[in-house]
C-alpha cells in the first residue's frame, strides 16, 4: 500500500487511480479477508470481552502486542507483568488479578480445548455464520459463542453487573455438584445448581456452583400459597374485589450499590412471586444459597414504571374513590427501598402515584356530567415520633380528636383546594421541603416519619363525596438494626416499629371482621381509623431492595407483607373450597392441579406444625383447648389488661381504689419507653413491705434519703396494698398471656416475638407506673438503685 506521504505528493487523478485499484483488490479477496477477520475475532474476542467486563478494554492492544492473545492466556500472568500490560493504578491491579482469579478457576483443559476446537469449527462453519465487523475499536458479534466462551462471558458479566435473572437461566444446565449440606430442615436442595450469587472478593469460590436449597414452608412463616385461586367458568366468586390488596416492589440496584458491586438477590419469574436467595454459610464455611419464594397481589420488578404500579395498585382505588368510597394506599419498605419514589416519583419526567392519582381524578371529573360542582382538596401531614405536623402550614403542631360519633378529626389541618396536576405537585414538593429526614446508614436523605396525603372529593355544600390516603410509610427497618448511635434516632426508629406493628395488627383485625380493632395502638392507625372502617379499601405496596446486603431488611418486609395477605388467603380457599364443592369441576385444568398441590403442601406443613404445638401444649396443660377457646381466653386476658395500660396520650394516671386516698401522679411515657429492662415482678416477693421504707413503727415511711419522717396512714397503706395487688395480678396475665401466644397455631415467630415484646412493654409501664405512684414511700437506697440502672 502507498504510503500517505507518497500519496499526497502524487497529483489528484493518480490517488484516484490507487483508491480504484485497492477498491477491486478488497472486493476479489473480501471472502478471504472475512474469514481471516473471523478467526483472529474468534481468537481473541473472549479476551476482549473479559478485558471489556473488568474495565480493562483500554489495554487490549497492549495485551496482544505483548502476546496475550487468549483468554486462557490470561492464567499466564503474574503481577510483575501487569506494568507491561499498562495495568498501573491500584484498582486497576485488582480488577486484573480477580479476573486472572476467575481464569484459573475455571477449567483450563476445556477451555483451551474448546478454544482451539472453537477456533478450527468456526473455520469450517465461517461461511454460516453472520458478519463480525470491527466498529470504533469493538467487536459485533452476531453469532453465539462457543460453551466455554458463554460460561467465562457470563462469569465476567456477572463480575461487573452481577444480575441472577441471567445467571440462573445460564445454570440450569450445570450438573456440577458441590458437597455442601444435605437435608437442612424446612428447606430442601434443588435439583439444578445455579452459580455462586454470593460476592466475594476473590473468583476462588466462583469455580464450582453453589449448592441451592428452597425454603418450603417454613415452620413459623405461612408464605407459599398464591393468593388467586383459579377462576374456571363454574366458579362464580370474582378474583379482584378485595378489600385488601398487597403488591410487592422491586427497584433496580442504585448507582451506589452497583458501585459497590452488591449482587442482585431477588427474582419476580412471574407476576405474582418473587423470590430471594439468600446466601448463607453453612457450619463447616461452605456457602449455600436459600431461596425464599412468597406469593401476592401483584409482584413488580425493576421493569415496571410507576404507571404500572399505578395501573394495578392505585387505580382500583381511585375509582372507589370516585364513587363515593374510602380508599387507602399504603407505601411500606425498608429505608432506600423506593417508598418515595413510588409515592412521589421523579418528577418531572416518572410521575409517582400521588400525581396519576390526581390526573385521573381530573380526567374522571371532567369527562362526567354527573359531578360538576365536585372539588379535589388535599391536605398533607406528617406523624413523627408520635406526634402530627402540618406540611402545608409550617409544621403546625395538629391534634386528632375523636367526635361522639367515634369519627377522628384532626383539627386544625390545612386543606388545599387544587385544580390540577401540577398544582398538586407544587403543594406536594413544598410540604415535601419541610417533612423530617434524616441520614439513615441506607438512604442519605431517609424519611423518618410517616407523610399521609389526603385527598378529598367536596361537593358544593363541602361535604366529603370520597376520600383517598396515600401513606408514605417511614423506613421498616427495626430500631436496633438502625446504624444511627444517637438516642433521637433509636427513639424515632423504636416509634415507627410500633406504629407499624399496630398497623399490621389494625389491617389484620378488619381482615378477619373481627369485633375489635386496635386503633389506639399507635397515631398512624388512630388517624387512619376513617379511612379503614365501612366502604374502604386496601393496597399495601411492599418496597424490596434488590442488593444482597439488605437481604435480611427484604425478606422481613415480605414477612410482613405476607402476614397481612394470609388471612385473605384462608378466606379465598374457604370460599373456593365451598365453591368447589357446589359446583364440583368435573375437568381440572393444569392451573387447578397446581393449586390442590399447593393447598396441600401448605396443609401438611401445618400437621408438623401441630406436631410441634402437641409438644408444646404438653408443657401448658392448663390452657389447653380449641384454637377459638385460645382466642377468646387472650382476648378476655387483653380485656383485663386493659385497666392497666394507659392510653398512648403522653401522660397517664393509676386508678386508686379511693379518691381520698389517690396519690396521683404522671409520668411521660417517653420515660417508660424500652423500660422492661427493669424487671421488677411482684412474683416471689412476700409484699409491698419488701420495697418500701418501713422501718418505722406503726406504718411510718421515710422519703427520699431519710430526709423527712412521712407518716403513712391505714388509707394510703390500703391503696399501697391494693396497687401491689393489681401487680402481681398484672404479672399473673402477663405470664398467662405469654403462654397463650405460645398457642396460637397461625402465629409466625416474628409475630410471636413482637407480642411478647408488647407484653413485656406494658408490663414494664405498670411496673413503671406503680413505682411512680409508690415513689414516696420507697427505700431511698432501692430507688436510686433502679434509676441507675435505667
Ligand atoms: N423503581 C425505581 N426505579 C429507579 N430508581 C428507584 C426506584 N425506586 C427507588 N429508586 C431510587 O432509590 C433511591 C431511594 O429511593 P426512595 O427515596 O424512594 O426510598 P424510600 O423507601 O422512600 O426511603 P426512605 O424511607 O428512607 O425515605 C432513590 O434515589 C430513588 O430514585
Amino acid at each position: 500500500m502507498p504510503h500517505g506521504r507518497t500519496i499526497a505528493a502524487a497529483d489528484k487523478s493518480t490517488v484516484e487511480a490507487v483508491s480504484c485499484l485497492l477498491w477491486q483488490l478488497y472486493l476479489s479477496y473480501l471472502p478471504v479477508y472475512r474469514n481471516v477477520c473471523r478467526l483472529h475475532c474468534n481468537m481473541t474476542f473472549c479476551l476482549y470481552e473479559c478485558l471489556r467486563a473488568v474495565g480493562l478494554q483500554q489495554h487490549y492492544a497492549r495485551f496482544t502486542s505483548a502476546g496475550v492473545c487468549r483468554a486462557a492466556h490470561l492464567s499466564e500472568l503474574t503481577i510483575e507483568d501487569y506494568p507491561h500490560l499498562g495495568i498501573c493504578t491500584m484498582e486497576e491491579r485488582a480488577r486484573l488479578f480477580d479476573l486472572v482469579q476467575m481464569i484459573k478457576s475455571l477449567d483450563l483443559d476445556i477451555l483451551g480445548s474448546d478454544e482451539d476446537d472453537n477456533f478450527n469449527s468456526n473455520a469450517a462453519a465461517a461461511q454460516d455464520a453472520e458478519s463480525y465487523a470491527v466498529v470504533n475499536g469493538e467487536f459485533n458479534c452476531g453469532t453465539s459463542m462457543h460453551n466455554s466462551d458463554n460460561i467465562l462471558l457470563s462469569r465476567c458479566a456477572s463480575f461487573q453487573n452481577p444480575n441472577p435473572r441471567s445467571t440462573i437461566v445460564s445454570s440450569e444446565t450445570s450438573t456440577n455438584k458441590t458437597p455442601g449440606p444435605q437435608n437442612r430442615k424446612g428447606i430442601s436442595r434443588k435439583q439444578s445448581l445455579p452459580p455462586d450469587m454470593k460476592r466475594t472478593t476473590s473468583f476462588g469460590c466462583m469455580a464450582k456452583p453453589t449448592p441451592v436449597f428452597e425454603v418450603k414452608a417454613a415452620a413459623n412463616y405461612n408464605y407459599g400459597l398464591p393468593l388467586k385461586v383459579p377462576v374456571t367458568p363454574s366458579k362464580r366468586w370474582v378474583v379482584g374485589e378485595h378489600r385488601i390488596t398487597v403488591c410487592v416492589r422491586k427497584r433496580p440496584l442504585t448507582r451506589v450499590e452497583s458501585r459497590r458491586k452488591e449482587s442482585d438477590v431477588v427474582t419476580a419469574p412471574s407476576g405474582e412471586c418473587v423470590i430471594v436467595h439468600e446466601s448463607k454459610d453453612a457450619v463447616d464455611l461452605s456457602p449455600y444459597i436459600l431461596e425464599h419464594r412468597f406469593y401476592f397481589d401483584h409482584v413488580f420488578d425493576e421493569r415496571n414504571s410507576n404507571e404500572d404500579v399505578y395501573q394495578n395498585t392505585a387505580y382500583p382505588l381511585v375509582q372507589h374513590m370516585l364513587n363515593g368510597g374510602n380508599a387507602t394506599c399504603f407505601a411500606y419498605g425498608q429505608t432506600g427501598a423506593g417508598k418515595t419514589h413510588t409515592m412521589l416519583g421523579s418528577p418531572p419526567g416518572r410521575p409517582g402515584l400521588y400525581a396519576l392519582a390526581v390526573r385521573d381524578i381530573f380526567t374522571h371529573l371532567s369527562a362526567t356530567r354527573t359531578h360538576p360542582s365536585l372539588q379535589v382538596f388535599v391536605s398533607f401531614f406528617e406523624i413523627y415520633c408520635g406526634q402530627l405536623y402540618d406540611l402545608l402550614d409550617h409544621r403546625k403542631r395538629l391534634f386528632a380528636r375523636e367526635d361522639g360519633q367515634k369519627m377522628v378529626h384532626i383539627s386544625g389541618l390545612r386543606h388545599v383546594r387544587v385544580d390540577s396536576v401540577n398544582s398538586l405537585l407544587e403543594v406536594i414538593s413544598h410540604g415535601t421541603k419541610t417533612r423530617t429526614q434524616g441520614m439513615s446508614g441506607v438512604n442519605p436523605c431517609s424519611s423518618r416519619s410517616h407523610a399521609l396525603l389526603q385527598i378529598q372529593l367536596r361537593n358544593s355544600n363541602q361535604q366529603i363525596a370520597g376520600r383517598m390516603w396515600f401513606v408514605d410509610l417511614a423506613g421498616s427497618e427495626r430500631a436496633s438494626d438502625t446504624k444511627e448511635p444517637d438516642k433521637q434516632s433509636r427513639m424515632e426508629g423504636a416509634e415507627i416499629n410500633q406504629s407499624l406493628l399496630a398497623l399490621k395488627e389494625c389491617i389484620r383485625a378488619l381482615d378477619r371482621d373481627q369485633s375489635h380493632t386496635p386503633f389506639r395502638q399507635s397515631k398512624l392507625t388512630q388517624v387512619l381509623k376513617n379511612a379503614f372502617i365501612g366502604d374502604s379499601m386496601t393496597c399495601m405496596i411492599a418496597n424490596i431492595s434488590p442488593g444482597h446486603g439488605a437481604t435480611e431488611h427484604t425478606l422481613n418486609t415480605l414477612r410482613y407483607a405476607d402476614r397481612l395477605s394470609f388471612t385473605k388467603r384462608q378466606s379465598e380457599l374457604n370460599h373456593s373450597e365451598e365453591v368447589n364443592q357446589q359446583f364440583s369441576v368435573k375437568e381440572e385444568s393444569g392451573e387447578d392441579r397446581k393449586w390442590i398441590e399447593l393447598r396441600r403442601r401448605v396443609e401438611s406443613s401445618r400437621d408438623i406444625n401441630s406436631k410441634e404445638e402437641k409438644e408444646l401444649k404438653r408443657d401448658f396443660q392448663d390452657f389447653d383447648g380449641s384454637s377459638e377457646e385460645r382466642k377468646m381466653h387472650l382476648r378476655r386476658y387483653h380485656e383485663a389488661l386493659q385497666k392497666f395500660i394507659p392510653s398512648t396520650s403522653s401522660s397517664f394516671h393509676l386508678e386508686t381504689p379511693s379518691p381520698q386516698t389517690s396519690i396521683s401522679s404522671s409520668i411521660p411515657l417517653s420515660f417508660l419507653r424500652h423500660s422492661s429492662s427493669l424487671s421488677v415482678s411482684a412474683n416471689g416477693c412476700s409484699g409491698p413491705e419488701e420495697y418500701l421504707d418501713t422501718d418505722a413503727v406503726g406504718g411510718e415511711v421515710r422519703t427520699e434519703a431519710n430526709r423527712r419522717p412521712f407518716p403513712l396512714t391505714t388509707g394510703e397503706w390500703c391503696v399501697i396494698k391494693a396497687h401491689w395487688e393489681q401487680l402481681k395480678e398484672m404479672d399473673a396475665l402477663c405470664h398467662k398471656e405469654g403462654l397463650l401466644l405460645h398457642q396460637q397455631p397461625d402465629m409466625g415467630f416474628g409475630e410471636y416475638v413482637h407480642r411478647l415484646e408488647e407484653i413485656m412493654e406494658k408490663k414494664a409501664q405498670c411496673v413503671h407506673s406503680m413505682r411512680a405512684q409508690l415513689q414516696p414511700y420507697l427505700k431511698p437506697i432501692h430507688y436510686n438503685h433502679l434509676e441507675q440502672k435505667q
